[in-house]
């Protein structure tokens, strides 16, 4: 019988937390032995491309074929496949061709699935992967009308990249990207909706493509989450002359069906037909799902399952390592479970998923080695989040929409139309978030304001008054 090898460690998912663990166990033991198993042929590497302040940085995301990694990393075994089960008391992993892996430390870096909207119906499509994105592009060059549901970062993105069709985009709140911003922020965005110069301007700025096809191992698993830029070289674009959005806000699909309602006004037919629970109800070619994720986890066969957050993440303690002995996790499948730092929260995000990834590497490297876990480092002491919606540069910090305030702030804006739009949240003198559009170029002064909690409150407005350079005021 052939013997089982036994890696010193084992990574489960080929994207940014994957990678970043591995990264680091390679800088700290090179000699170790490593085996990444990914069920996608392609991994995700991250490196700055842009370093704004300490702690915020714009991230390219690239794709490496897995065999130029390993030529990078030779004491890493790739094998595409998928992970099916884990063994934790034999300390085994099994995937779903049988195969059989031994571990030391094993390190789930998942990633997570769309959390589609509860009705069946082969007319609701999400969006995660290089797949899912060429099914998304190839639908719409034959549709007319498409529903988007969901106000999050994909649903925001989609309404400003998708061309040439009618898109009725159904949200729950008062405002557009409430996962992201607050409902000025929302207003400066829909203002700017139409200014073309801004698409140009972002699309010279591609530095990412997805015009290989993917080989994947299996339609139901997931490739790598998208990465940054990735409608740019798509051409989201539908069968009409031009696009037009209009939203039905405070509202959500109550059901879709093939068979058009009563109450569906027009002769026009559709695929499928959506009622929303304002009683409206309109034909469309299909609906997008952008609602969210979840964390996709592999079955733990012996003993206790993994402690799971209310979000369905494993949870992890601050060495990342979730409620099973030797099993750590990063990125999109983890929930963290520690006592975080005030202005630091959870987000799934690739922002996220590289930190992580990279001190679940030093986490097992560590421990591997019988010492204490290193420190958390500052990526964990401030939340920081730059992207782009509608064109612009938007930069979240600390607690920018007031969260774990409680209510209890002050909100501090400056808005100049169609140029920039800053938010400062305060409360008892003390900056703890903001809001940046546009090229503010104030993404340092305010990180420094929220970490070392000054007490600005004789400044006042002036923190804002573009007359001033309050960087003298802290010199
Ligand atoms: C359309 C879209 C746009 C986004 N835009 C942004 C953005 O602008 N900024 C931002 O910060 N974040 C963005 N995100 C979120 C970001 O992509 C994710 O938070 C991040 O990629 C998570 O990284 P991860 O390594 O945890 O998971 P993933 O990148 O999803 O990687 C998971 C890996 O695990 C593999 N895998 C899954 N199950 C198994 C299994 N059973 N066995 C073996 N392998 C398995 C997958 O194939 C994949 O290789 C976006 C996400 C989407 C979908
Ligand atoms: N630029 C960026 O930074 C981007 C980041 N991403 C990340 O990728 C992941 C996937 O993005 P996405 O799917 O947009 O997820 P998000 O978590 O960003 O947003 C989910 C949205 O779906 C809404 N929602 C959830 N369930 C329902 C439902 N049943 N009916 C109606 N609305 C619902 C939520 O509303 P409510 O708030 O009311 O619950 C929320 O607005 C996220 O982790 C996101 O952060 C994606 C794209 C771009």
């Amino acid at each position: 019988m052939e013997q089982l090898k036994i890696f010193d460690f084992v990574v489960v998912g080929g994207g940014i937390a994957g990678i970043s663990a591995i990264e680091q166990i390679c800088l700290r033991l090179p000699q170790s032995s490593v085996l990444l198993l990914s069920a996608s042929a392609f991994v995700r590497v991250a490196t700055t491309r842009l370093k704004l302040t300490t702690h915020i940085e714009e991230l390219q995301i690239q794709e490496e074929a897995v065999n130029d990694f390993h030529r990078r990393y030779p004491n890493v075994t790739v094998v595409i496949t998928k992970v099916d089960k884990i063994y934790p008391i034999l300390h085994i992993i099994k995937d779903s061709l049988g195969e059989t892996y031994g571990y030391r430390k094993i390190c789930i870096c998942s990633g997570s699935v769309p959390k589609l909207v509860d009705l069946e119906s082969p007319f609701i499509v999400g969006l995660r992967d290089t797949d899912s994105a060429a099914d998304l592009k190839m639908k719409l060059a034959k549709s007319k009308r498409v529903c988007v549901l969901g106000n999050g970062g994909i649903a925001t993105e989609l309404i400003y990249e998708l061309k040439n069709i009618d898109v009725i985009w159904v949200i729950r709140d008062k405002y557009i990207a409430s996962a992201f911003v607050d409902g000025g922020a929302a207003e400066f965005l829909m203002n700017c909706a139409d200014d073309t110069d801004k698409t140009s301007q972002h699309a010279k700025s591609l530095r990412y493509t997805t015009s290989h096809v993917s080989s994947d191992v299996e339609k139901d698993i997931p490739g790598c989450a998208l990465g940054p830029n990735w409608h740019v070289s798509l051409e989201l674009t539908g069968a009409l002359e031009k696009k037009n959005v209009s939203i039905e806000y405070q509202t959500f699909i109550k059901d879709v069906n093939v068979t058009k309602p009563a109450s569906c006004p027009g002769t026009e037919e559709w695929p499928v037909y959506v009622t929303l629970n304002n009683g409206k109800v309109f034909g469309c070619d299909f609906v997008i799902s952008a609602t969210g994720v979840s964390p996709s986890i592999p079955d733990i066969e012996e003993g206790k399952p993994f402690a799971v957050g209310r979000d369905g993440g494993i949870l992890v303690n601050q060495s990342m390592e979730s409620s099973i002995q030797d099993i750590y996790a990063a990125g999109d499948v983890c929930t963290v479970n520690w006592d975080v730092a005030f202005h630091w929260f959870q987000m799934r995000l690739w922002s996220q998923a590289r930190p992580m990834g990279s001190y679940a590497g030093l986490c097992m490297a560590a421990s591997l080695l019988k010492e204490a876990p290193p420190l958390l480092d500052f990526s964990f002491e401030l939340f920081t989040h730059v992207t782009r919606f509608f064109g612009f540069r938007v930069v979240l910090l600390g607690l920018f929409n007031g969260q774990k305030l409680g209510g209890k702030y002050e909100a501090l804006v400056r808005v100049t139309k169609g140029v920039e739009y800053l938010k400062l949240v305060v409360q008892d003198g003390k900056l703890h978030g903001a809001v940046l559009i546009g090229d503010t170029e104030m993404e340092e002064t305010f990180e420094n304001l929220i970490l070392n909690q000054l007490d600005i409150s004789r400044y006042g407005e002036n923190l804002l008054n573009p007359d001033i350079d309050i960087d003298d005021y802290f010199d």
